[in-house]
């Protein structure tokens, strides 16, 4: 990790049974999450840790950092992909082994009413990231030292990462890391997120097939 960046050391570590129930076109499941939190942490929010599933001897775990979406991880909206994400990553990183970094990031580190605000000038026309800057905040605000910090406190170095996004292998490389694969999300698309995951793929290089953007 980045020299300049302070080590972040475990405070808890306490086992949290998840329940993903059955929903459309997705079987339900059942894990075990070993949850971690960290004095330390750069940015001074409660991010979390979940370890899930038994890594094979050998092998780099999988890890996702999930961005915190109130709306799309806990009340199902079909505005982004966010809700899906979450699952899948739950779900691939049980069978593999591996851990789910629940950053509190709140969209893309502007927080959750100036997400609002955006979805309102999204709806009068702007792209997520152009509202975002009519704002007078930034396109994409996170910052993933603390993310570090926290897979250096559980020893991770080395890792396949699961994301679509270009920015996070970039930052985490920086950072010291080493991502010896990326491992794409699935695309999950609504009628109500199509703009939404075309803006990521067009404007942030996400590696997203739509048959909107087909050549
Ligand atoms: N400002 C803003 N944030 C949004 C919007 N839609 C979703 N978000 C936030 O974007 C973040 C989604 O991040 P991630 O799930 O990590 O997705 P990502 O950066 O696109 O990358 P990957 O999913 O890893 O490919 C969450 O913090 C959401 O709250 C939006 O329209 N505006
Ligand atoms: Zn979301």
């Amino acid at each position: 990790m980045d020299k300049a960046a302070p080590k972040a050391t475990i405070r808890t570590r306490v086992e949290i049974p998840l329940r993903f129930p059955a929903e459309q076109g997705a079987d339900g499941f059942e894990t075990a999450a070993e949850v971690y939190t960290f004095d330390g942490l750069v940015d001074g929010r409660e991010h979390l840790a979940l370890v899930l599933g038994d890594p094979a001897p050998d092998t780099v775990p999988l890890v996702r950092m999930h961005s915190e979406c109130l709306t799309g991880d806990v009340f199902g909206s079909a505005r982004c992909d966010c809700g899906p994400q979450l699952r899948e990553a739950a779900e691939r990183i049980t069978a593999r082994g591996g851990v789910l970094l629940y950053l509190r990031q709140e969209g893309r580190g502007i927080g959750l009413y100036n997400k609002l605000d955006a979805y309102a000038l999204q709806d009068a026309g702007l792209d997520t990231y152009e509202a975002n800057t009519a704002l007078g905040l930034p396109e994409d605000g996170r910052d993933y030292t603390a993310a570090a910090q926290m897979l250096a406190a559980l020893g991770i170095e080395s890792l396949d990462l699961l994301t679509n996004n270009p920015d996070k292998v970039g930052q985490l490389r920086d950072l010291g890391l080493t991502v010896e694969h990326t491992v794409e999300t699935g695309v999950f698309a609504t009628e109500s997120n199509t703009r939404y995951l075309e803006a990521k793929a067009v404007r942030t290089g996400h590696t997203i097939t739509l048959p909107t953007l087909a050549a």
